[in-house]
């Protein structure tokens, strides 16, 4: 369902005051004035919330729910489909209460499946937390069994020793007849001797791994490549530039994301933001069982982080119209900030940068002219759009932003009310950075990429890249996302040529092959507020259809070289049909890379080959490294929660 940005204009045009509303809000031009105001009107309008939303039942599945998924896992799991029955399982971890028997026979059941499909760490990890929640003593010795035989495919002697001799201690407490103790106590001991000798066996995580920026770092701008600089260009206001030649394949840009949220309730991401990897050994928050993380490391992480002071109001939050993802996202941010600083500190930084009145080109620079992704003061300089939006998007942030002040003060957050209206003002400026960045520009959010998914790609989460968000869009881009898309580091790399001078640029999602003009030009008039002003638009290229494919005199810019264009072109037809090429286009980087160079100098754009070759290589340079049996129904489930 599309979020709904009218709730509270469609309220105040009911009280039929509306109009008077836009004109008030229109002609104050402080965001601290215009938050005084807003927050003035609600309270009028007995708009703002007097008490904390409680949790809802159907949040945690009530017992006879989650017994009936466990028996379907049960099912599938006695016909071998482990990867089936982990799906029904993992339901019923998330939607068990932590600390109750249930929880522990869901933990205890995912671990089995874990143990069927080989991921023996992964079920190494939910043992001792089903024990911690109460799994009954009775059935104990079948946990230190499994962690045994899990230890020992993994090849460590010790660790299985001593859970098989746990597993031996509490065979007394099993239900069995005596005769069947003997016998399973004889097969331990077996076990047991078995240990000795054992070599230890990797088996790798699928850790992303990290590129390094061509030409090293640039010296104020840390996540760009020293290969570039920071230019006002003019059309399009700041933009990346190349000041020397750049190649496809070189790396221009490694930014970690300033913040970053999961979309709610899914279940298969690890919502601390740090980490966002994507999994199936997901643990719900025994507070608020509404955010998951991959283990108690990361849970603790986040509360450190600010978590805690989320938790009692995410029911709250959740109960807010508009897009529920991006205003967690806001209370995240909120929370981390203004504790991190103190609220007086963090009342004279915001108060500051709400008067922002640095000239456009050192928009989000330190003092010390470093502009860096992890600074606060850089990430709340983004753009936002507050002067070109809607009056009605205008004023719904507002109200919103006043309406989840209120819930953070009545969870016991201390704003003096000296300070409310600047921080209030804040914290809308976080929701609107948010709804261009996170909500609206979604390309760079980690992903599963269209590989995987057979159409596009499906975002799993939504991040803040104060250093991306420094390259201008055009629908033929020359840079793009590459390496690991589900990963929360994004890289961007080079598509296209560039000669020293021309600008970087990257999709803000639409693209001249797919899409003509007139729909592109509204698709980012509506989201982004801005004329495209790229080549594609300005000299209004075809679409892919109407492409034009053959060499002839109007294209070919030397026809000296006319010959050895057209082997080339061939050479490129015949190997992007073959089947093998198709499955692992990244072999073949370096003949891609070699022709789309003799095109780019020779042939005039656009040009199919040229634009096919430029799509072959944006796939090679893209990854699809997810662990398989833990993807096997992700997908759909992803679909589902999103
Ligand atoms: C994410 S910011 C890019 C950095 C920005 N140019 C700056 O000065 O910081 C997006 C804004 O850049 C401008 N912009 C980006 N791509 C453009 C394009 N193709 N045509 C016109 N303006 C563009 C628009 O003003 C847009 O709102």
């Amino acid at each position: 369902m599309d979020p709904d940005f009218s709730y509270y204009s469609k309220r105040f045009q009911m009280t039929g005051s509306l109009g008077d509303v836009y004109k008030t809000l229109a002609g104050l031009h402080s965001p601290e004035l215009r938050f005084s105001y807003v927050r003035d009107l609600l309270k009028e309008h007995s708009m703002l919330p007097t008490e904390l939303v409680q949790p809802c039942v159907e949040v945690v599945f009530n017992r006879e729910m989650t017994d009936m998924v466990r028996r379907i896992g049960n099912d599938h799991f006695r016909c071998r489909d482990y990867v089936a029955a982990l799906n029904e399982y993992m339901k019923c971890v998330v939607g068990t209460e932590p600390g109750t028997v249930q929880h522990a026979y869901a933990l205890a059941n995912r671990s089995a499946a874990y143990f069927h499909l080989n991921r023996y760490e992964l079920c190494l990890a939910d043992i001792p937390r089903a024990i911690k929640s109460k799994y009954p003593t009775k059935l104990l010795y079948k946990l230190y069994e499994r962690a045994g035989h899990a230890e020992y495919n993994l090849g460590r002697g010790e660790k299985a020793k001593f859970n098989y001799s746990e597993c031996l201690k509490r065979l007394d407490d099993g239900v069995m007849t005596a005769e069947q103790r003997s016998r399973y106590k004889k097969l331990l001991k077996e076990c047991i001797e078995n240990c000795n000798g054992l070599e230890e066996r990797n088996f790798p995580e699928n850790q992303p791994s990290i590129e390094q920026l061509t030409g090293g770092r640039h010296p104020f701008i840390p996540a760009l490549s020293k290969l570039v600089e920071l230019k006002c260009s003019p059309t399009m206001g700041r933009g990346v530039f190349a000041t020397e030649d750049i190649n496809p394949g070189d790396v221009v840009a490694v930014d970690e994301p300033y913040i970053s949220g999961a979309s709610p309730h899914n279940s298969l991401l690890c919502h601390y933001d740090k980490c966002m990897k994507l999994t199936c050994s997901i643990i719900p928050c025994p507070n608020c069982s509404l955010v998951y993380f991959c283990g108690e490391e990361c849970m603790q992480k986040a509360n450190e982080d600010g978590h805690t002071l989320e938790c009692p109001i995410m029911f709250s939050i959740n109960s807010l119209p508009g897009d529920t993802k991006l205003n967690q996202l806001a209370i995240r941010w909120f929370v981390r900030e203004y504790f991190k600083l103190n609220f007086v500190n963090y009342y004279v930084l915001v108060k500051k940068l709400l008067e922002n009145n640095k000239e456009p080109m050192v928009r989000g620079f330190s003092d010390s002219h470093v502009y860096s992704s992890e600074n606060f003061a850089t990430a709340f300089s983004m753009h936002c759009n507050e002067k070109e939006i809607s009056m009605d998007l205008l004023l719904f942030y507002f109200c919103l932003g006043a309406v989840m002040s209120e819930y953070l003060m009545i969870s016991g957050i201390d704003i003096p009310n000296r300070y409310l209206n600047t921080i209030g003002a804040s914290l809308v400026r976080m929701l609107l950075i948010l709804d261009v960045h996170c909500r609206k520009l979604t390309v760079i959010s980690p992903c599963i990429p269209a590989q995987m998914t057979k159409r596009s790609s499906v975002p799993t989460a939504y991040s803040l890249y104060p250093t991306i968000y420094l390259f201008n869009h055009s629908c033929d881009p020359n840079i793009r996302g590459s390496g690991n898309l589900s990963d929360r580091i994004r890289v961007m790399k080079v598509i296209q040529p560039i000669p020293k001078g021309s600008q970087l640029l990257m999709s803000y999602g639409v693209d001249f092959k797919e899409q003509n003009k007139e729909t592109r030009i509204s698709e980012l008039s509506d989201l982004f507020k801005f004329n495209c002003e790229c080549q594609a638009c300005v000299e209004n290229w075809p679409t892919n259809r109407f492409l034009p494919n053959r060499l002839t005199s109007l294209n070919l810019l030397n026809v000296n070289v006319a010959g050895t264009v057209g082997k080339e072109c061939k050479k490129f037809m015949e190997l992007t049909a073959n089947e093998s090429f198709k499955q692992a286009p990244s072999l073949h980087l370096n003949f891609l890379y070699d022709f789309l160079k003799l095109l780019f100098c020779n042939v005039k754009r656009p040009f199919k080959l040229y634009e096919n070759c430029v799509t072959w290589i944006s796939l090679a340079h893209t990854l699809v490294s997810i662990d398989e049996c833990e993807l096997s129904d992700l997908i759909n489930k992803l679909k589902n929660d999103l």
